[in-house]
This record gives C-alpha cells, sequence and structure tokens, in this order.
C-alpha cells in the first residue's frame, strides 16, 4: 500500500499491452502480412490462403477490437482498486505501432513501464519477438522510458480458471452434458526446430530458475493438464484430453509441431469418438486463428466427420483475466522494490522468472538484441 491506501504500482507510471496487430479493413490485409513475414520464407501460396481468411471476415482481424475491449476492461478494474497508472497499447505488426506508442509515452513523460504481451508462452514468436520489438522501439526512440515486460502467465490461476468455466460451459452445450466428449486444446503450431530451442539452456549458470528448454510444449502441457483436471473434478466426468496444433506454416519440408487439430478429429472419429470440446489454450482472446483455422475449418472437418464440437471461449476479457495483469504489474512492481512477492502460480511448473535467461528462445535467423534478459 502507499500513503493514500492504495497498492503500491512504483516504480512503475504505465503499463503497456503488447500484441501482434491485425488488418482493420481489406486495404489493410496485404500490407500486414508484409508486415508480418518480411524475410520469413513463407511460401507465396500460404500468404495467399491467410490473405482468404482474413477477406472472409471483411479484411478485418478481431484482434485489435479484442485488446481495445482488454484495455477499457483493465482501465476500469485498475481505477476501481486505487491504481492511477495510464495504459498504452502498441503492435508488432499494425497501427497502433509499437515505436510510435513508445515515442507517445515518452512525451507523456512516461519513465518506466510494465509491460503485458498478449501471448502467455515462452517461444522465440511468442516471447522473445516480442522483446527483440522492445529492444528495436527503444533504439528509435530517444529516451525512451525503460520497459519491463512480465513474466509468462500460462499458469497463473487467473488464466487458469477462466479455461476451466469455458470447457464446463462448452461441454454443457452438447447433448448429455458431453458426457462422452474429448477435450482437445489446441494451440498454435511452431517449427519443431523453435519449440525444441524455446526456454533456457540449463546448463548455463545464469539459468538457475529459468524456463526449461522445449518450454513452449513443456508449458503448455502444464496448461492443459491442469485444466482438464479441474475440468474433470467439476462433471465428475473422466473426460480424455489431448494437446494439438493449428495455423501450422512455413515450408512444407520444414517440420512443424503436430498433430494438426484437422488431423487429430480425423483419428478421434476413426476411434468412434462421437463429441469433442475444441479448447484455444493457446490464444488469450479470439484471434484470426481461433475464428479461422478453428470456429471455420476445425468446425468443418468436425461436421464433415459427424462429431458433434463446440468450441470453448478464450479469456477475453473475464474479470479473473483481468485482475491477474493487475497481480503481475504490482508483483514485478514489490520486486523492483526489492521485495519478495507472492507469485501465483497452479500446474506442474513454477511461475517462471521476471528476466528471462541467458540464451532463451533464440531467433532462428540468428542472434538480435532484445530488452528483458538477464544478458540485456
Ligand atoms: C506462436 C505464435 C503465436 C502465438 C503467440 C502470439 O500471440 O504472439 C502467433 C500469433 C499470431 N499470429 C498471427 C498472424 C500470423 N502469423 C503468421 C506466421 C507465423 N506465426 C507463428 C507463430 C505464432 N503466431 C510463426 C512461427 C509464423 C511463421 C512466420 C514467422 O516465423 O514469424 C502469419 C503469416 C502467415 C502464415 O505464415 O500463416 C500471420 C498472418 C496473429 C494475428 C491473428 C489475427 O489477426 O487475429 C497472432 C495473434
Ligand atoms: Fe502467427
Amino acid at each position: 500500500m502507499n500513503p493514500a491506501g492504495h497498492p503500491d504500482v512504483k516504480p512503475y507510471d504505465a503499463l503497456l499491452v503488447l500484441s501482434f496487430g491485425g488488418p482493420e479493413k481489406p486495404e489493410d490485409v496485404v500490407p500486414f502480412l508484409e508486415n508480418v513475414t518480411r524475410g520469413r520464407g513463407i511460401p507465396r501460396e500460404r500468404l495467399e490462403q491467410v490473405g482468404e481468411h482474413y477477406f472472409l471476415f471483411g479484411g478485418k482481424s478481431p484482434i485489435n477490437d479484442q485488446n481495445r475491449a482488454l484495455i477499457a476492461a483493465l482501465e476500469k478494474d485498475l481505477a476501481d482498486n486505487g491504481i492511477d497508472l495510464p495504459v498504452y497499447f502498441g503492435n508488432r505488426n499494425w497501427d497502433p505501432y509499437l515505436a510510435d506508442t513508445v515515442a507517445r509515452m515518452k512525451a507523456d513523460g512516461i519513465q518506466r513501464a510494465a509491460v503485458f504481451a498478449t501471448s502467455a508462452y515462452s517461444s522465440w514468436s511468442s516471447c522473445r519477438q516480442y522483446r527483440e520489438n522492445l529492444w528495436d522501439a527503444v533504439e528509435q526512440v530517444e529516451g525512451a522510458p525503460r520497459l519491463d515486460k512480465l513474466r509468462q502467465y500460462y499458469n497463473h490461476p487467473g488464466f487458469i480458471e477462466p479455461a476451466v468455466d469455458a470447457c464446463v460451459a462448452a461441454l454443457e452445450q452438447l447433448p448429455d452434458h458431453g458426457d462422452a466428449a474429448r477435450l482437445v486444446f489446441v494451440t498454435h503450431s511452431i517449427p519443431t526446430a523453435m519449440a525444441e530451442t524455446s526456454g533456457a539452456p540449463e546448463d548455463d549458470p545464469a539459468n538457475v530458475g529459468a524456463q526449461p528448454r522445449d518450454a513452449y510444449v513443456k508449458q503448455h502441457r502444464s496448461a492443459v493438464d491442469e485444466v482438464a483436471s479441474r475440468v474433470r473434478a467439476r462433471t465428475g466426468r473422466a473426460h480424455r484430453h489431448d494437446l494439438v496444433y493449428c495455423s501450422r506454416s512455413g515450408a512444407p519440408s520444414t517440420p512443424w509441431l503436430e498433430p494438426d487439430v484437422n488431423d487429430h478429429l480425423e483419428e478421434l472419429a476413426r476411434d468412434g469418438g462421437t463429441q469433442v470440446v475444441l479448447a484455444p489454450i493457446g490464444f488469450v482472446s479470439d484471434h484470426m486463428e481461433v475464428i479461422y483455422d478453428l470456429d471455420t475449418e476445425a468446425m468443418a472437418t468436425a461436421e464433415r466427420l459427424g462429431l458433434q464440437a463446440v468450441r470453448a471461449a478464450t479469456a477475453g476479457t473475464d474479470p479473473r483475466f483481468v485482475a491477474m495483469i493487475r497481480d503481475l504489474v504490482l508483483e514485478r512492481a514489490a520486486a523492483e522494490r526489492g521485495e519478495s512477492p507472492e507469485r501465483r502460480a497452479v500446474g506442474s511448473m513454477p511461475a517462471g522468472p521476471d528476466l528471462c535467461g541467458v540464451g532463451c528462445c533464440p531467433n532462428p535467423r540468428g542472434p538480435r538484441p532484445a530488452l528483458c534478459g538477464r544478458d540485456s
């Protein structure tokens, strides 16, 4: 508590929500895809397909509206809890671009901000690339505020509890309360090489307490096992569960994490399965991957196979998820003041560290500087 009796957020004077960005109208789609894939060697065909996914939804991704709704909910949560902290919004790939936001923060006199990224897990794509983006933005803006990225939150109860409720609610929508349903947890596929090098090398003495190697899959396993066991406790049923992948990209010759959700549904149907809940555990809100790859494509696969399927909700603006962000800011602020805050975590892995390990989640195209690591 500070002298006014409010929770103490010192040394922070702002919170930055950092996200991926998405197109808002048809003319944005191609330039957005160019931003995302510059230098990435994504085949032309794949880009055209993904462009079609956006055009199917009027050239507009849901992600920016989802983030604006999250920020509105967060501003209210902070104010209701007596915390006076302006919230800024910056994206990697679309307006408002991160560097512009950092410039605005500087102009507003912000000195040190906590950064919440809309991705819960470790990997180059989901964590270190955001840290590289932060480095680049601070390079571009002279006198930029200090930026501290908050820890991974895939195992925070504010992320897990809404996922449990969402699975239970989805089961309820199936005949017989989903008694026969499998829980199919879905996340974004990444190249297997990127998955294997996610987390930090354990042989470096600087990495005690850092995320282990293979963190992307280990963290997902921890999250889905925890959610599934809580769902079983709630329903009293032995629903089996699986972790599968969507949105594979890249060259066909490069291995990515499998099985793909559509192939997995085929296998379930062959095994005599009749009901599934598709739970997008890899996504914090309804991104294009959720509304296209799951709601459109995987749902069509399920229908073709005669499987009854319901998609579980993402965290979105669930009040527990919003309160989690406040908790992470207060936790980190206390740690920065030299206190030892409680670090809430559930499941088989401990709370992650504030700073990423040395050599954590390397960029597949070679080393690039990044903020918020033990080596930066
Ligand atoms: C792990 C992961 C997350 C989750 C973590 C996080 O949230 O950050 C994520 C999120 C997202 N990915 C998104 C969109 C795209 N990702 C692409 C390409 C890629 N994603 C990758 C990985 C991930 N991506 C990878 C390894 C590639 C290959 C190219 C590369 O090595 O970078 C491409 C290019 C076309 C294609 O290749 O499919 C697009 C359009 C959107 C916006 C959605 C919307 O509009 O709602 C979001 C939230
Ligand atoms: Fe992606």
